[in-house]
């Protein structure tokens, strides 16, 4: 018998009455609701403690158990009785005997409805009773009039449990308390706080609805404002359903969550849940709903406080958003506390420094610790969070292991409402990728795609740090600026690939000539520029670039093709010739423009003079415009011998300019200035007709004599070029077969289909061509042919040296032999000495031409000079 259980701490007999007997068999009993949705309850019988492997657990049971037996025996205040499925009474406290005045002994083993009865509601307790035993849940604290064996009428507050065993109901106890003496007071006193209720219904901010059997019984008129009902009836009558979208978020139906939830209400006493609404206007809104049942008489009334939780809501939605981003954002997001300690990483955190969550936490930052850049830089970082709570920019990171990476970080201080710094937010992303294709675009952008070199872009940027260098250290630099001699002609000649791999070649071999600070840059076609930097002035300079011309200088072997390429230099010094990057490039391009003109191979250091020169080219150009229109040009003729019969067959047209201040001026000064500003063309047609005319007259005077005319590059490109020399022709009544037309072997070898053309359709007219400077290109054989020569003219310094230089001497054999076999004519220039005469004679050269014979002549001294040996050998 419970009765029997010993006080605190002692130890209860293993049969304590009938409910403790029946768990005996040391299985499970529970006392309340059921066990599943109650597990703070105690679901163990004082047996069960007798079995299980862990005795503290089971002591600590045992005591419990035995509180509440002894808490039930010992009540006075509370009536605690069970009865079994039969009816019969299992447990009878003292204070159950008391209030009904039947003893315990007495009560024990009696049927419940023999002791007690509930007047006028005897079904309505049976069926509460029943539904205990069906659902095996407690029903809602009830008042009850009982009328005891003894006649007794009492009103007692009831509260009954099921009691479980193995899973099942197998009693039902019931705690009574005696409200008879209270009721009275109790009920008057709830009428005078209807007053206040209705009060406080009226003026709560809170929306406050009755509800009774599932219906609105009453609103208040917060309700209506929080659901945008004006009139009250609009509500009251209504279901909670009916103000609800069909379904939950849940997915579940308003009607019967809304049953299920008020059903909960009145199981439990109250019930709290989220739910949503829709206001008078359709649109749905969040709510925070307290459901409390008050048991009133026979039936309990349900009070529902409804509060709009939406922005609660929407802030549980941005904080979900936020927890969203934080955790899937791939860039890594570490925030740390005012300590600057990591509290909290992300995935991506993870998956890019290597550190799980638990290495890190609780730690300084891995990109922040210092080591990898200079400390300032860190402390920069910090500087500018404290002054503008943000620092975003580049720096490098340490994955775990030690591995370091560039990354794009973003730190962001939050402040509280007192503007204290309590947290640092960073987010940075992995940027090797971006870092790579950076480098390599930039590569792309900087380098020159043939050779690999730095182009002038990155030339440009070199040098002007170079100079800013030089600038604090008072440091030297030097700029060699390199044209190949001819490129253009072994391009044209064997190919644009062979000239590609020809470049690539120089940039090896000038790469070799410099140290690894200098720069080695190449501007486009065939210029380069060095950049040396602290050259130890200008012999070192002299040394570097003398390396230079004969490192290029040395043969090199291309498919089939060995090619000698050579180089012209021209040199300036920082501070000396410049002091910023353009006058230094303009200096050394000027230096190498006449390192050329001073023949190939060769450097030249900038000098003022050279400025001079540039000025007066300036000039020159405009008094060129002059003379053409001013008549200062004039030509001369040299003749051309026949070398059998010693007769003047031709003369060589040579342009003369009598320059008012500088004097008679060589075609070789001006004709390139002439071909730069555009005005070879006219002058070529200047030459042209004034030589046509000459060779009419000299024909009219009984003096036939082809006139060779020299065309310049632009001549020869020239669109209309085929019409113009037919219009001179013309105009000066020459027949074609007098005029030769002097093409120089270099700029032959740029020409096009179009020129080519051109050239032939001459021919055809009857004129003949003639390939000058002959063995100074790249010239082939079926070169000469495509162009339709007549004629080769060896050039002079071939001439020169037939003496000296057995290479030469061979040359002028081959070249002369080489024209038999295709039947060309071959002309010798420059002849000045009997010996060179006969050598040429000897090899079988047609004609010469050269001061041996005569300088450059008048059309009147030529005349004279023909004239009196017409017919006969002069030179021989
Ligand atoms: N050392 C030496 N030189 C000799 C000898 N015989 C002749 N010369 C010079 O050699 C040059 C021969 O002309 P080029 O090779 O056609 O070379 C010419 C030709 O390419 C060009 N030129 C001359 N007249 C014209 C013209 O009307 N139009 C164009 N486009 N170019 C011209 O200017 C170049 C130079 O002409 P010039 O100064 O007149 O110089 C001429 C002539 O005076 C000799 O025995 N020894």
């Amino acid at each position: 018998m419970l009765k029997s259980v010993p006080g605190n701490g002692s130890r209860p007999p293993p049969d304590t009455g009938a409910a403790a007997s029946e768990a005996g068999s040391r299985q499970e009993a529970g006392i309340g609701p059921h066990p599943a949705s109650m597990q703070a309850s105690i679901h163990a019988s004082p047996a069960d403690i007798d079995v299980g492997a862990d005795l503290d657990a089971r002591d600590i049971l045992r005591d419990a158990m035995s509180h509440f037996v002894a808490m039930i025996e010992d009540s006075s205040v509370m009536a605690v009785l069970s009865f079994d499925r039969n009816g019969v009474v299992r447990l009878w406290n003292s204070a159950s005997a008391a209030l009904y005045q039947i003893a315990t002994a007495d009560a024990l083993g009696k049927s419940m409805r023999e002791l007690l009865s509930h007047p006028e509601r005897e079904q309505e307790f049976s069926a509460v009773v029943q539904q205990i035993w069906d659902t095996g849940v407690p029903t809602m604290p009830a008042e009850w009039q009982v009328s005891t064996r003894g006649g007794r009428a009492l009103t007692v507050y009831s509260t009954m449990l099921p009691v479980f065993r193995q899973g099942a109901v197998s009693q039902i106890l019931c705690m009574d308390v005696d409200v008879t003496g209270r009721k009275q007071a109790e009920v008057s006193a709830l009428m005078a706080r209807e007053g206040h209720f209705h009060a406080l219904f009226d003026s709560s901010a809170d929306a406050i609805m009755q509800i009774e059997e599932a219906r609105f019984l009453d609103v208040n008129p917060a309700a209506q404002k929080l659901f945008g009902y004006a009139e009250k009836p609009t509500l009251v009558g209504r279901f909670m359903e009916d103000i609800s979208p069909p379904r939950q978020p849940d997915g579940k139906p308003s009607y019967e969550k809304a049953r299920a939830m008020l059903r909960l209400a009145q199981q439990k006493g109250n019930h709290r849940f989220e739910w949503q609404y829709l206001d008078s206007k359709h649109e749905p809104f969040w709510c925070e709903v307290l459901i409390t049942a008050i048991p009133i008489d026979h039936g309990p009334l349900l009070y529902a406080v409804v509060r709009d939780i939406s922005k609660r809501k929407s802030d549980q939605q941005s904080l979900h958003l936020a927890a969203q981003v934080f955790q899937n954002s791939r860039e890594a997001i570490l925030i740390a506390d005012r300590h600057r300690r990591i509290m909290s990483v992300n995935e991506a955190f993870t998956d890019i420094t290597g550190f799980r969550p638990d290495e890190v936490i609780g730690k300084a930052p891995p990109m922040l610790r210092t080591g990898l850049h200079d400390p300032k830089f860190y402390r920069t970082i910090w500087d500018q969070l404290t002054a503008s709570d943000h620092w975003q920019g580049e720096l490098l990171g340490t994955r775990k292991g030690g591995p370091v990476y560039p990354q794009w970080l973003s730190i962001t201080v939050v402040r509280n409402h007192r503007h204290q710094v309590c947290n640092y937010i960073a987010i940075f992303s992995d940027i090797s990728e971006r870092k790579a294709t950076e480098d390599k675009t930039r590569h792309i952008a900087e380098h020159d795609f043939l050779t690999g070199l730095p182009n002038r872009l990155l030339l440009l940027d070199r040098l002007g740090q170079a100079i800013g260098a030089a600038e604090r250290t008072s440091g030297q630099l030097a700029i060699l600026f390199l044209d190949l001699d001819r490129f253009k002609s072994i391009n044209d000649s064997m190919g644009h690939h062979i000239g590609d791999k020809l470049l690539q070649v120089v940039a090896e071999r000038l790469k070799r000539c410099v140290r690894s600070v200098d720069t080695v840059s190449r501007q486009g076609g065939d210029e380069f520029v060095i950049l040396l930097i602290n050259p130890g002035g200008q012999a070192h300079a002299a040394h570097i670039a003398a390396n230079v011309l004969r490192s290029l200088a040395m043969p090199c072997k291309i498919e089939n093709y060995e090619i000698v390429i050579t180089t012209c230099i021209g040199i300036s010094i920082y501070p000396g010739d410049g002091k910023d990057i353009d006058m230094l490039i303009k200096n050394a391009d000027l230096a190498m423009y006449h390192a050329k003109q001073s023949g190939r191979n060769g450097y030249q250091f900038f000098n003022d003079d050279m400025n001079l020169r540039i000025v007066e080219r300036t000039s020159m150009e405009n008094s060129l415009k002059q003379a053409l229109a001013q008549g200062d040009f004039f030509l001369e003729y040299q003749p051309e011998i026949d070398i059998a019969s010693g007769r003047i067959i031709g003369a060589e047209a040579l342009l003369r300019w009598r320059h008012p201040e500088l004097g008679l001026l060589s075609p070789a000064r001006f004709i390139p200035i002439a071909d730069d500003c555009g005005l070879a063309n006219a002058i070529g047609n200047w030459v042209l007709t004034t030589a046509c005319r000459q060779a009419r007259v000299w024909l009219d005077d009984g003096m036939p004599m082809v006139v060779s005319v020299n065309m310049s590059v632009s001549q020869l490109r020239q669109k209309d070029l085929l019409q113009s020399v037919t219009d001179v022709l013309q105009q000066t009544g020459l027949d074609p077969k007098y005029l030769e037309l002097e093409i120089t072997e270099g700029i032959l070898m740029g020409t096009d289909d179009r020129t080519v053309e051109t050239m032939k359709a001459l021919r055809k007219l009857g004129i003949k061509l003639a390939l000058d400077d002959f063995g100074t290109g790249f010239s082939s054989l079926s070169d000469l042919k495509r162009f339709s020569i007549d004629k080769l003219k060896i050039d002079k310094s071939f001439v020169r040296d037939i003496g000296d230089d057995p290479d030469d001497a061979a040359i002028i054999s081959a070249i002369i032999a080489m024209a038999k076999n295709m039947n060309l004519k071959v002309i010798a220039e420059g002849v000045e000495t009997a010996a060179q005469l006969d050598f040429l004679q000897a090899h079988g050269c047609d004609v010469y031409q050269g001061y041996y014979s005569s300088r450059s002549l008048s059309p009147q001294n030529l005349a004279r000079l023909r004239a009196p040996i017409d017919g006969q050998s002069l030179w021989h």
